[in-house]
């Protein structure tokens, strides 16, 4: 061993001893804290009360990143709690979470950023399944993509939520970054890319520019594209990371998508409700309504929401499929479908639509940007 690296030893020695204690202190509490959510779940067991509380969770990660001094960055801290509350949930109940699968897809990536690792996941290969293996009660929670920020509303998932007895319980959104993916690496031999035509769409211009002689195929997801790739040389995919490595594909060209900033939002659907979060954490509730087939009627529909001082963060139309022009109107409002004044706003809107369902309160998505910082104490 040269002088130099004996010297940094040294130096390194004590702080690695320190961290040592300090990891087994850490060890201690967690116990402490897991024996606590193992009695959380004895008692919520008596009750058959929900085990899974995506507003209390929100608070702890919350409450977490403002007790930090900033070393550690707010992301960081979050990713530590999300795994922490996992493996604690586990001990109350084995959480079960139907996604859209293969593995590698990145419904998969926001299922484990929204549950943690301590989770069964169930793959399903089309959207309508995830619905389907909740409500027969297979799985205790599905996650669906609901909007990209390029391509828009995934149709599908909205059809979907028009049918459905289950409430979306929370939500969570994922960078998508794409690669072209094959076999070797190279596009030797390729004669066509399969992807989700959501993601052909992420990427179009860049197809265009690129490739623009290679026909498009669409799959059901990106994993399943993938798969396709890694059993046929003549194959190309467009996926992330994840299902590169899980069909051991190589990237020809990274980040292919059209926007940098391309994201994908989730939500989790359940049987069970939520309850209202505490502040600084807040809900929004989302709805689906049709309103009778006259003039101004959308806009008598909404005057409840600005009487009542609702805002409204997400107004979107999608055909009634009744050959008559008519819509549905999907609406997310800021605020819980149990506290009072949304209580008042609903009960007013409903009065004037033709059609109101009413999908579920959640807590929105919080984001850690670096100047993050509510106030919340541990
Ligand atoms: C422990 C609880 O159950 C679950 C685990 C949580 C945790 O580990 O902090 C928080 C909410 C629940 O999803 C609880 O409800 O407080």
């Amino acid at each position: 061993m040269s002088q130099e690296s004996q010297s940094t030893d040294k130096e390194i020695q004590p702080l690695r001893e320190e961290i040592n204690q300090i990891d087994a202190r850490i060890v201690e509490l967690l116990d402490k804290r897991a024996k606590n959510a193992r009695k959380i779940g004895e008692i919520k067991g008596k009750t058959d009360s929900p085990v899974y509380r995506p507003e209390r969770e929100n608070e702890v990660i919350l409450m977490a990143v403002n007790h930090s001094d900033g070393t550690l960055k707010p992301e960081g801290i979050s990713s530590i709690f999300k795994e922490i509350m996992s493996a604690c949930r586990s001990l109350e109940k084995k959480t079960t979470v139907a996604f859209l699968g293969p593995r590698g897809t990145f419904s998969e990536m926001a299922m484990f950023k929204q549950f943690g690792r301590s989770i069964q996941g169930i793959a399903c290969d089309q959207i309508e399944e995830v619905f389907r293996a909740v409500e027969a009660g297979t799985s205790q929670f599905g996650i669906v993509p609901m909007e990209n920020s390029t391509e828009g509303s995934v149709n599908r998932t909205l059809d979907a939520l028009l049918r459905t007895s289950l409430s979306i319980i929370s939500e969570v959104s994922v960078p998508v970054h794409h690669n072209l993916l094959t076999k070797s690496g190279t596009l030797e031999g390729i004669t066509r890319i399969y992807s989700h035509p959501q993601s052909l769409g992420q990427c179009v211009g860049w197809l265009n520019s690129n490739v623009p002689d290679l026909p498009r195929m669409s799959a059901s997801s990106n994993g399943e594209a993938a798969k396709k790739a890694s059993e046929d040389p003549t194959i190309a995919a467009i996926a992330g990371e994840t299902a590169a490595e899980a069909f051991g594909l190589k990237p020809v060209f990274e980040h292919i998508q059209d926007d940098a900033g391309n994201r994908t939002r989730f939500v989790v659907l359940a049987k069970q409700g939520t309850e209202p979060s505490k502040a600084p954490v807040k809900d929004k509730t989302s709805l689906i309504i049709s309103v009778p087939h006259k003039a101004g009627a959308i806009y008598h529909a909404l005057k409840p929401l600005d009487y009542h001082n609702v805002s409204m963060t997400k107004f979107e139309s999608r055909p009634a499929r009744s050959g008559t022009w008519e819509y549905y109107f999907y609406i997310d409002i800021e605020g819980h479908c149990k506290s009072p004044d949304i209580i008042r706003a609903l009960d007013d809107l409903k009065d004037e639509c033709a059609f109101f369902k009413n999908l579920g309160s959640y807590p929105i998505e919080q984001d850690f940007g670096p100047k993050h910082n509510t106030g919340a104490k541990l």
